[in-house]
């Protein structure tokens, strides 16, 4: 009985929570009203990052080893010291990783294992990269649901038990067919048809949620199709626009997957880590929402091939369409509203299409004169 009364009172003060307060502190179990290690303790706060401790971050990244996180740690470790960055991931890292600053295995479906870490490590931000991707998403959907869905839910609890302040990204890929997609603003329907872009609604809907309920410092940017030089993406719909300048410098040829006329909102990756650590420091009075837009450019693969060969006038372009990523390409936007984060934490972006080609041809073909001469 003791226990029952216990667990009332614990309830009643979940849905009542205290007078004069319209977060809840941490006085309650975050994921359920149960004995579980999820309990917070009392003395707990969600408000209990200082000001120096924000100042200088310690800080975990999850799913680290895909297409951006390689990138997002190296940019975090030149600001903050590479010994207050933790990449991690389930995978083995590359030596060069390895090597570059401290690198942990972690599982986020694995939850006292986080937590350890979070604690073992004082972190106060977390960037949340563990994902399944679009297309993959789509080929393995009790996955992606496991890792998009679960594994969020246990970051979120764990966010919020240890005050963090923390990142999550979204995509273009949270909007569906029903939405406005030229442009398409932060507000609007959104009815995905992929798991992945189910997952990412649910993840931008929790984490404000939480961010409502309990004051956790959520924060989170939709990201259009990021392309990069250094890192190959992980299995999404918008790969081909970074697959396509591989192809080229390796062969002179591209058959891309995805229909000439295709329009989706795209950006270069220093531009995507930018603004990642610009919303992470926004001050909280320049946040009227917790999820926003991004953008930089949008294009066609037509459009793409037509400006590569520009530069590379013999590249040859086919077109084999795949029909699961053609669906989803066709239910996204085709341009990204992104006025309330320019208007409001001053996001701006350095790389249209002409920037981002140069920029990429000259990385890769710099990379291929190395590997050639060695
Ligand atoms: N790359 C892009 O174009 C875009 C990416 N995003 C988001 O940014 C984040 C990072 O994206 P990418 O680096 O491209 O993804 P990615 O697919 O390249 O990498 C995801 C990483 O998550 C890891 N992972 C999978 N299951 C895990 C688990 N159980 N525990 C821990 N890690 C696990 C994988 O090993 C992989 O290294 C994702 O959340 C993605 O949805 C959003 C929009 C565009
Ligand atoms: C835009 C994304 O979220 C990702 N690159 C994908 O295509 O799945």
């Amino acid at each position: 009985m003791p226990v029952l009364r216990a667990l009332s009172k614990v309830v009643k003060q979940t849905l009542l929570g205290s007078p004069g307060c319209s977060c809840q502190p941490l006085t309650v179990a975050v994921r359920n009203i149960s004995f579980s290690p999820r309990q917070v303790t009392s003395d707990a706060s969600f408000h209990s990052v200082s000001f120096s401790e924000t100042d200088h971050p310690k800080v975990l990244i999850t799913g680290g080893l895909g297409q951006l996180g390689v990138g997002l740690a190296k940019m975090l470790r030149k600001k903050f010291g590479k010994n207050n960055v933790i990449l991690s991931d389930i995978r083995k890292p590359p030596s060069s990783v390895f090597h570059s600053g401290p690198f942990i295995y972690s599982d986020i479906l694995d939850y006292k294992n986080l937590r350890e870490i979070v604690v073992n490590n004082r972190i106060t931000w977390l960037f949340h990269y563990s994902a399944l991707l679009s297309a993959v998403g789509e080929a393995n959907v009790a996955l992606a649901r496991s890792v998009n869905i679960t594994g969020l839910h246990n970051i979120l609890d764990i966010a919020a038990e240890h005050g963090l302040r923390l990142f999550v990204p979204s995509t273009i890929g949270a909007f569906g067919p029903t939405s406005p997609r030229n442009p398409t603003p932060d507000l609007c329907v959104q009815r995905p048809r992929t798991i992945y872009g189910v997952s990412k609604v649910h993840a931008e809907l929790m984490g404000e949620y939480y961010h409502h309920r309990y004051g956790l410092d959520f924060r989170c940017l939709r990201y259009p199709g990021i392309i990069s030089a250094d890192s190959m993406p992980g299995g999404g719909t918008t790969d081909y626009a970074v697959q396509i300048f591989h192809d080229a410098i390796k062969s002179g040829k591209f058959e891309c997957n995805l229909r000439p006329d295709t329009r989706l909102p795209m950006m270069y990756i220093d531009d995507c880590l930018r603004a990642t650590l610009e919303v992470m420091e926004a001050p909280v009075d320049t946040l009227s929402m917790r999820t926003y837009n991004i953008n930089a450019m949008s294009f066609t693969p037509e459009e793409l091939a037509q400006e590569l060969q520009k530069q590379m006038p013999e590249l040859e372009v086919t077109y084999d369409v795949d029909h699961v990523r053609q669906a989803i390409a066709d239910s996204w936007p085709m341009n990204f509203d992104d006025s309330n984060a320019r208007k409001e934490w001053g996001w701006k972006h350095d790389y249209d299409l002409p920037e981002l080609i140069q920029t990429m041809l000259n990385y890769l073909s710099s990379e291929t004169r190395v590997a050639r001469a060695n």
